[in-house]
C-alpha cells in the first residue's frame, strides 16, 4: 500500500517530458502476436504496470518479451498456446486485445472475459460482432469466450454501432490476415488507431484510412516483426497542461502533439489559458483568472473522456459555473465524491456534473477511484490548502510514469510513501519527516 502526499500552494514552472502512450503501446504489443517471422522492437514503451500485464499475457502464450530502457522486444515466431490465461487478462481490460491477433494467427482462441470496471460496464459486443462477420464462431461460457474460424478469416464489411476504440483495433488486427478486404465503418478515429495501423503496415499489413471513420484492410498471408516508435501520450500531456493551468503556472510539455490535443487546447484557450504549440511540444501559460466553460466528452476528435476528471479539477478553480457532461462511459463521475471531500461544490444530474467554480479546496484523505481520477485528485491537491493524501495508487501506476517525480520537477510539493514497504530508494525528497511506518516508495514499477 502506498499513497501520494501533496502539499498545495506551489506554482508549476519548467519543462516536463511526456512518455510513450499507454493506449498505443498496449494494442501494439498485442499486435506483435501477428508477427510470424522476426522480432518487433517497440521504442518509447512506457514502464507502466499495464505494459507489464500485457507483456505477461504474451509470455504466457509462448512469445519472448524483453524490456529495457523503454524498449520492448517481442518475438512471437513460436507461440505455444492460443488460450490467454485468466490470471493476467482479468487484471486489465486491454488484455482482450489479444483476441483479434490470436484468432487471425491460430484460427481459434479462448480468453477470459475482461469484465467491467469502475468507469462503466464496458461491453465487448462490437468486438464479437466484428469477429463473427469475419467468419468466426463465438461461444461464451464459464467466464470465457471462445472464437473459432473454419480456415482463414474472410474479409467483410463491418459497421460499428459505437465508434469503439478497442473494437476497431481488435477487428483491424484480425482482418490483417483475413482473405480479401475488410472495411470497418463508423471506426474510431483516435491517434492510437493511426499508430496501430502504422505498426501493422510496418509488419507488412495493408491498412488504409486509419484516423477516418472508414478503415479498409486488405488481408495478407503473413506478417513479420518491425521497429516502431510509440506516439507520445496525449492524455499524460493533457494532464500536465491542466496541472500547469490550475496552479497559474508556465510549463513546457515536451513531446505533446498539438494535433492530438485540439479539443483540450480549444477549451483551455476558452478558459483564458495561453497555449503555444511548437514542433517539439506545447507551452502552457496561465497568467489570468480562469473562466468557467462547459465540456462534453465525445469520441475523438471530441473532448476525451480520459481528460474529464482532470478538466473538472481545473473548472473547480475557474470563475463561474460549468457543466461537465460524460457521454462515453456511464459511470465516470466517481471522483466527484472525492472532490467533495476536498470542499468542492459539485452536483451530479444524470450524465452531467454541475461544477461551482472558485472553490476553496482544502486538503483531505481521498482515494483514486480510477487512473484519471487519481491524477485529477493530485491536481486538486496542488491548489488545496494544506495536505492531501491520495490512496489507490495502483490505478495511477497503470497509466502514469513517475508522476510524483515529474510534478516535483516542476516545483510541486508531492511525494510518495509506503506504509508497508521498507524501500529506501528515494524518488522525491520527503517534505515531511519520515516516520517508522512511512518510507519513501520506489516509483519505478517493480518489474522493470
Ligand atoms: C486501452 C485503451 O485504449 N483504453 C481507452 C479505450 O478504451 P476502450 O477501447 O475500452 O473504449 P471503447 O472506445 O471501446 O468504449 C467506448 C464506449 O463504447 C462502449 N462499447 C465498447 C465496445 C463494445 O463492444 N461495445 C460498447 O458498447 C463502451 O461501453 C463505452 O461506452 O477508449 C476509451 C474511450 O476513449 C478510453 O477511455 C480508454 O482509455
Ligand atoms: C480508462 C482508461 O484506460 P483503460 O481502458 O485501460 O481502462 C484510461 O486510460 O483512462
Amino acid at each position: 500500500m502506498s499513497k501520494f502526499i501533496v502539499r498545495g500552494g506551489k506554482r508549476l514552472a519548467g519543462s516536463v517530458k511526456v512518455s510513450g502512450a499507454k493506449n498505443s503501446v498496449l494494442p501494439i504489443i498485442a499486435a506483435s502476436l501477428l508477427g510470424e517471422e522476426g522480432e518487433s522492437v517497440i521504442i518509447d514503451a512506457p514502464p507502466l504496470d499495464d505494459v507489464m500485464t500485457i507483456s505477461k499475457v504474451l509470455e504466457s502464450l509462448g512469445a519472448a518479451v524483453t524490456y529495457k530502457d523503454d524498449v520492448i522486444t517481442v518475438n512471437a515466431e513460436n507461440i505455444s498456446t492460443c488460450e490467454a490465461p485468466y490470471e493476467w487478462v482479468r487484471k486489465m481490460r486491454a488484455s482482450f486485445l489479444v483476441m483479434g491477433p490470436l484468432l487471425a494467427r491460430c484460427g481459434s482462441t479462448k480468453i477470459s472475459l475482461p469484465g467491467g470496471c469502475a468507469i462503466g460496464t464496458r461491453p465487448i459486443d462490437q468486438h464479437l460482432k466484428g469477429f463473427e462477420a469475419l467468419g468466426a464462431e463465438i461461444s461464451l461460457g464459464q467466464g470465457f469466450i471462445e472464437a473459432k474460424s473454419n480456415g482463414r478469416l474472410r474479409g467483410a464489411k463491418i459497421y460499428l454501432d459505437v465508434a469503439s476504440v478497442g473494437a476497431t483495433q481488435n477487428i483491424m488486427m484480425a482482418a490483417t490476415l483475413a482473405e480479401g478486404v475488410t472495411t470497418i465503418e463508423n471506426a474510431a478515429k483516435e491517434p492510437e488507431i493511426v499508430d496501430l495501423a502504422n505498426y501493422l503496415n510496418g509488419m507488412g499489413a495493408v491498412v488504409r484510412g486509419a484516423g477516418t471513420g472508414v478503415i479498409r484492410i486488405e488481408g495478407v498471408e503473413k506478417l513479420h516483426g518491425v521497429k516502431h516508435h510509440v506516439i507520445p501520450d496525449r492524455i499524460e500531456a493533457g494532464t500536465f497542461m491542466a496541472a500547469a493551468a490550475i496552479t497559474g503556472g508556465d510549463v513546457y510539455v515536451e513531446g505533446a502533439i498539438a494535433d492530438h490535443l485540439g479539443s483540450l487546447i480549444a477549451k483551455m484557450e476558452e478558459m483564458g489559458v495561453t497555449v503555444q504549440p511548437d514542433e517539439n511540444g506545447i507551452r502552457v501559460i496561465a497568467d489570468k483568472p480562469l473562466k468557467a466553460v462547459d465540456v462534453k466528452t465525445l469520441p475523438y476528435p471530441g473532448f476525451p473522456t480520459d481528460m474529464q476528471s482532470q478538466m473538472m479539477a481545473l473548472l473547480l478553480k475557474s470563475k463561474g459555473t460549468s457543466v461537465v457532461t460524460e457521454t462515453v462511459f456511464e459511470n465516470r463521475f466517481m471522483h466527484v465524491e472525492e472532490f467533495q471531500l476536498m470542499n468542492a461544490e459539485i452536483k451530479i444530474e444524470g450524465r452531467s456534473s454541475i461544477v461551482t467554480g472558485d472553490a476553496k479546496l482544502t486538503g483531505a484523505k481521498v482515494c483514486a477511484t480510477d487512473l484519471r481520477a487519481g491524477a485529477a485528485l493530485i491536481m486538486a491537491g496542488l491548489v488545496a490548502e494544506g495536505t492531501t493524501e491520495v490512496t489507490g495508487t495502483h490505478h495511477i501506476d497503470r497509466g502514469y510514469v513517475n508522476l510524483a517525480e515529474k510534478l516535483s520537477g516542476l516545483g510541486a510539493d508531492i511525494w510518495r510513501i509506503s506504509t508497508e514497504e521498507r524501500s529506501t530508494q528515494e524518488t522525491a525528497k520527503p517534505a515531511v519527516a519520515e516516520t517508522e511506518d512511512t518510507k519513501v516508495f520506489k516509483v519505478q514499477p517493480s518489474w522493470v
